[in-house]
């Protein structure tokens, strides 16, 4: 019997030649690191160098996530990877009232310098690549990375590491938008510009699919809107008076990975080979990695049980594996706990043994692209390509990303496969061991890792003295020149740094900027 894949294309029971037809390999695939890159960006991939083994972690205070950080470099884990709590995301100060409940809850609470200061307190940033996941105010958790990297002594030149700054995927799927699109992309760009000029090894971006996949997207959506939204970025930094060389190489891009593993390994070819492609032919890129796609990937956070948590071990597993398989620059592994609560220590340290399984105890890691000529992975790979490109033609239609978005066309599209994975799911149709197969009568109990709620009286007095301490003057001074540059065409990275480093926190900036910008509101309802 044909199976539909996830992304709704057929599976056959049993794949030839035949399924192969005119497939010619010197087109399809070349050579690993070279142009469509279908094998993977480097030529010797994890031969020469393992995946860079990040798993992302914050929680509570600044002095808290560094302990964990702490640990998990004990433990092995090869970059840091900062979750910031929702408030942090939204621009808001620890004792805003609309900070009131989630302060340190879904990631660190950092308000200013003093606490990004104490975050990376002991741990060397010439030394470690950090990744941070923040979009909006991402320009300014930059910033305060750099000024701590200048209070260590480490030059610019010599920081690396990533930001998400991936607005458009707030809008569609992820929910931590400030401003309007017009200026978010505007900021992006000053972003772009200035990393090239300052801190010319920083990931600009890290264009995120992931968090569609988690929405509901299928395989083929998730890259589809994706890459439309790389498109527009790039059209964007051009349009502001960019060369395409001068800042794609510094693009980068986040996955899933489910435990379907020929879709999800078909999907990151695919994705390689679609965007190469769009790079040379559409924006005349020429500089080789400028062509190539290099994605981090986390484990599907939302195949992840409740019920029977352990089983979820031998998932992200599956998952991990599907990642290595599809030539994954860096992983993030999931807890088995995180359906529950915030990974424990043990079971945040299982996460990265699970990784470090796959490297070093499997032989995946010992030749390149490894499904390289299988007949069902290669037609996936066409498939899931043709499927995504068709997708993409769709967004184009509608005039690129962002007036898809004020359309909400991938919104839709994401909540209508989730609606169908959540109708299959009820239905039984679609196995979900421990859920609705295979139960337990009786679930053993769990104790998850609780976040102190005295932490936002803390963050609040910590603000409090900041306040009292800091030279007023020098912060109204340094938000005036902050709104001045946001209101005309000046790069605002500048004054945003002077502000910040003046001790202006991550909420006043972002006010500032608000006042200039104004806010986003969606226009379409589910
Ligand atoms: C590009 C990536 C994807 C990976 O960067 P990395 O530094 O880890 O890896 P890399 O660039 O591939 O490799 C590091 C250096 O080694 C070199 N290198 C690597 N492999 C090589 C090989 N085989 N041969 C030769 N050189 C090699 C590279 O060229 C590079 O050097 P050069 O630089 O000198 O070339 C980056 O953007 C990244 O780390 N992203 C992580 C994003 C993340 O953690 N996000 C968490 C989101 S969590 C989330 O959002 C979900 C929940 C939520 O909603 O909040």
């Amino acid at each position: 019997m044909t199976r539909e894949s996830e992304s709704g294309l057929p599976i056959e029971p049993v794949y030839g030649p035949d399924a192969l037809e005119g497939w010619d390999p010197a087109d399809k695939l070349g050579e690993p690191g070279r142009y469509p890159f279908t094998r993977g960006v480097y030529p010797s991939m994890y031969t020469g160098r393992p995946w860079t083994m990040r798993q992302y972690a914050g929680f509570g205070t600044a002095s808290e996530s560094n302990a964990r950080y702490k640990q998990l470099i004990a433990n092995g884990t090869m970059g840091l990877s900062v979750a910031f709590d929702l408030p942090t995301q939204m621009g808001h100060d620890s004792d805003a009232p609309i900070a009131h409940g989630e302060v340190g809850k879904v990631g660190v609470a950092i308000d200013s310098i003093d606490d990004m200061r104490v975050l990376f307190d002991g741990i060397p940033l010439d030394k470690v690549s950090t990744s941070m996941t923040i979009n909006a105010p991402a320009a300014l958790l930059l910033l305060l990375y750099q000024l701590v990297g200048e209070e260590q002594g480490v030059p610019a030149g010599r920081l690396t590491g990533t930001i998400q700054n991936d607005v458009l995927k707030e809008y569609i799927a992820r929910g931590t938008y400030i401003f309007p699109p017009k200026p978010s992309l505007r900021l992006i760009a000053d972003i772009f510009a200035y990393c090239k000029a300052e801190i010319p090894k920083w990931n600009t971006i890290s264009i995120s699919g992931y968090h569609m996949a988690e929405a509901g997207a299928s395989p083929a959506q998730e890259i589809a809107f994706t890459l439309a939204d790389g498109i527009e970025y790039v059209r964007t930094a051009v349009a502001a008076g960019m060369d395409v060389d001068d800042f794609a190489p510094r693009l980068s891009f986040f996955f899933v990975s489910r435990t379907t593993i020929l879709e999800e390994v078909a999907k990151f070819r695919a994705a390689r080979r679609i965007w190469a492609r769009v790079m040379r032919e559409e924006f005349g890129a020429t500089d080789p990695k400028s062509l190539m796609l290099r994605f981090h990937t986390q484990t599907a956070g939302v195949q992840l049980t409740a019920q029977q948590p352990e089983v979820n071990l031998v998932r992200v597993a599956v998952q991990g594996l599907a990642a290595v398989l599809g030539g994954t620059q860096s992983l993030h592994t999931n807890s088995f706990d995180e359906a529950i609560a915030l990974p424990t220590d043990k079971s945040a340290r299982l996460a990265l043994r699970t990784q470090q399984v796959l490297a070093y105890e499997t032989d995946v890691t010992a030749t390149v692209d490894p499904f390289a000529g299988s007949y069902v992975v290669e037609k996936l790979t066409d498939d899931v390509e043709a499927a995504a490109v068709e997708l993409m033609a769709k967004v184009e239609e509608l005039g690129g990303a962002v007036p898809a978005i004020e359309h909400g066309f991938q919104k839709g599209e994401i909540e209508r496969n989730a609606y169908r994975i959540a109708l299959e799911t009820d239905a039984g149709e679609r196995v979900v061991v421990g859920v609705n197969r295979f139960k337990l009568d009786e679930e053993e109990p769990y104790e998850p890792l609780r976040v102190d709620p005295a932490i936002e009286a803390q963050q609040a007095a910590r603000l409090g003295a900041l306040r009292a301490a800091r030279d007023q003057g020098a912060v109204d001074a340094a938000l005036a020149a902050l709104q001045k540059a946001a209101s005309g065409s000046d790069n605002v990275l500048y004054p945003m740094k002077d502000a910040l480093r003046a001790r202006a926190t991550v909420g006043e900036v972002c006010n500032a900027l608000r006042e200039v910008w104004g806010t986003y509101v969606p226009t379409d309802a589910f």
